[in-house]
């Protein structure tokens, strides 16, 4: 039998992953699980957590919970029933969780929205009075205000659940991450990428968030797995959501891209009526020391700009 790598702390634990059910998390998760395995040499575990935000029974006119599909995961990691939880970092609440740290953004994934089409149709194809399938405000008032002849159309549900709804004929489009189609392997379903000036991302989309107890002696450890450019760009993007306090219901995207030391930011508010609209987007240099400060700072000052003009 092969030996069990020992951890940092010199104990020899497994490492439990927590992972909420759907397909689009367990994939997630498994691949954070090989990548730490090949990284730290520590053998891993997922654990199926299921979460409030999975509940489908729960209507969209629901009060909104924030947070609710990383709440319980956080529980059961504070708990210590896991050690490790995995997170699509778009769906973390800005504020940080007392005694749990992200130790960890791997390498991201694709960014951008994408639109998946019954008729293989891009976005300017579409014909007037398409029903295009999204729940997020931020995706609804971008695509109406590119496009204001389209039926916006509420679609919840997984992944694979909204694909059906395309090919069923419940709508003609609908648009989803395209990280979360890559990650299941739907890539072919993609018409068309869109353009991030027209759907600015969500901030930090198709990031993932590894979270771990503060005070784990693995953490430093579990930390060798972050990607420092991703890092910086999240950083910048998750900014803009602290800078204008938002909610998950708020219609907000900001989306990175950094060029060697140039990042670019650029950020989009609409307010709750969907009538008032922001668009800011700004570039600077970073400099060479800790340039996840300089990060910060250019997020921080999008985001005021956004407040001037809505
Ligand atoms: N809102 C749910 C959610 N959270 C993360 C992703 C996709 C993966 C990612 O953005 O990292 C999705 C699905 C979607 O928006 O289509």
């Amino acid at each position: 039998m092969s030996q069990t790598p020992q951890g940092a702390s010199g104990d020899r634990r497994v490492l439990k992953i927590g992972t909420r059910g759907s397909r689009l998390a367990r994939s997630q998760s498994a691949m954070t699980a090989a990548l730490i395995e090949q990284v730290t040499g520590l053998p891993t575990e997922l654990v199926i957590v299921h979460t409030d935000g999975d509940d489908l029974s729960i209507p969209l006119s629901a009060p909104p919970r924030p947070g609710a599909f990383v709440a319980r995961l956080r529980d059961v990691l504070l708990d210590g029933e896991v050690d490790i939880a995995v997170h699509s970092f778009k769906d973390l609440p800005f504020a940080p969780m007392p005694g749990l740290s992200v130790v960890a953004v791997p390498q991201r994934a694709a960014a951008l929205d994408a639109l998946v089409s019954r008729d293989a149709l891009g976005l300017d194809e579409l014909p007037a009075g398409s029903k295009v399938g999204t729940s997020s405000p931020r995706r609804a008032s971008a695509l109406l205000r590119y496009r204001d002849d389209l039926e916006i159309v509420p679609i919840r549900g997984n992944v694979d659940t909204r694909i059906r709804k395309v090919r069923e004929g419940r709508v003609d489009a609908a648009v989803l991450a395209a990280a979360g189609l890559e990650r299941l392997g739907l890539h072919d379903e993609i018409t068309e990428l869109i353009d991030p000036k027209v759907i600015v991302p969500a901030p930090a989309q198709g990031a993932l968030a590894v979270e771990m107890r503060t005070d784990d002696p693995l953490a430093a450890t579990v930390a060798q797995i972050n990607d420092h450019d991703t890092r910086i760009q999240v950083a910048a993007e998750r900014q803009v959501l602290t800078g204008v306090q938002a909610t998950c219901t708020t219609a907000i995207g900001a989306h990175s891209v950094l060029q060697g030391y140039s990042l670019t930011l650029m950020a989009d508010l609409t307010d709750h009526m969907g009538v008032a609209h922001a668009h800011v987007a700004r570039t600077i240099g970073l400099r060479r020391g800790d340039p996840t400060d300089d990060a910060r700072a250019l997020g921080e000052s999008v985001a005021e700009q956004l407040l001037e003009r809505p």
